[in-house]
């Protein structure tokens, strides 16, 4: 007997949550951050340890994409995110390898779901702006929230700290980083060369130099965050992956990210969410 048409829409979205995840952490050569040759400055975790934990995500993407399809409030998403992230720490022995990603790609997966449901085309503003419009409101009430079951996290810290709305503002906002700031430095750097890896090294440098990300600051407080900007900005300057030593610049980025014990991690969260937005359009 086929599937039902939700079930396949909830699986086709899954996959392509997945597929991007994998895009972002295979990607060579990231600055302080995990990849298949190095583990950046991240002694805790390897490539293996983020197989591990996409492999027990497999089953999230798509069922927090079916919840989308009955147009929930936030509440039942809160709870597919809070058991996932369980799943994840079960699989990498507590290790926090995915926590941006299950949130902001949650999301956006639930977000396809209520696009598909409304019968509306599904596009990255799209998809964003249902982020923003159903779930934006609950989202920036967690930033107040504390209570035994919600410890401070490093986000809620940060936030106190340095009076920065991290993972919860960007989402509550509809991506605008994601949206217009790592989608139209892939689309560009795409369209000069032809190649996706190369576009999702520029689109990480974009991220990195634009965004508040928190675990920069959790890491190295203000001046790291604003060392990280300025290192990643002086290499978009340079001509990003368009000049012909860029290898040798992201090189001497690294090393001095690990030097320093800076991993730019929500960046490279949202760069998941740009390789995913990248391909949306015509997805329903
Ligand atoms: C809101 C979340 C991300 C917690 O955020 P918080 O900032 O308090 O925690 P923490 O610092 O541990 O993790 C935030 C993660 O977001 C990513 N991030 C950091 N800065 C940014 C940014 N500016 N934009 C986007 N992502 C970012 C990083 O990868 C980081 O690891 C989330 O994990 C959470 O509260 N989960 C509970 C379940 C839930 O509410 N789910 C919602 C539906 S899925
Ligand atoms: N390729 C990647 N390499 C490293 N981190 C990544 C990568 N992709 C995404 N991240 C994000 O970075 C976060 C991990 O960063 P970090 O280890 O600094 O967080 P932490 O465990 O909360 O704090 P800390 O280790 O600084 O005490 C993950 O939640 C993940 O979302």
């Amino acid at each position: 007997m086929a599937a039902p048409a939700g079930e396949l829409f909830a699986a086709r979205v899954g996959r392509l949550a997945i597929r991007s995840l994998y895009r972002e952490v295979a990607l060579d050569g990231k600055p302080g951050l995990v990849g298949p040759t190095g583990n950046g400055s991240h002694p805790d975790m390897d490539f293996t340890t983020f197989m591990r934990s996409l492999q027990a995500l497999r089953g999230y993407f798509p069922a927090i994409a079916a919840c989308g399809l009955q147009r929930p409030g936030f509440a039942p998403l809160r709870a597919l995110g809070i058991a996932a992230e369980a799943d994840m720490l079960a699989a990498t022995a507590a290790v926090n390898t995915h926590r941006g990603a299950i949130f902001n790609l949650g999301l956006l997966c639930a977000a396809l779901g209520v696009l598909q449901a409304e019968g509306a085309a599904s596009s990255a503003e799209a998809a964003c702006a249902v982020v923003r419009r159903c779930w934006g409101a609950d989202i920036l009430a967690g930033l107040s929230e504390t209570s035994a079951d919600a410890p401070l996290s490093h986000g809620l810290i940060v936030a106190r700290r340095d009076g920065s709305g991290g993972a919860r503002q960007e989402a509550a906002s509809g991506f605008p980083a994601a949206l217009n700031v790592g989608l139209p430095a892939y689309r560009a750097a795409l369209a000069a060369t032809g190649d996706g890896e190369l576009a999702a090294m520029q689109a990480l440098f974009a991220l990195i130099a634009e965004l508040e990300d928190t675990n920069l600051l959790w890491r190295g407080g203000r001046a790291g965050l604003d060392y990280g900007r300025r290192a990643a900005a002086d290499f978009l300057a340079a001509g990003g992956v368009l000049a012909a030593d860029w290898r040798t610049r992201a090189v001497g980025i690294d090393r001095d990210f690990v030097a320093r014990r800076l991993s730019p991690g929500g960046s490279a969260d949202l760069l998941g969410i740009t390789l995913f937005l990248a391909e949306l359009d015509g997805l329903a």
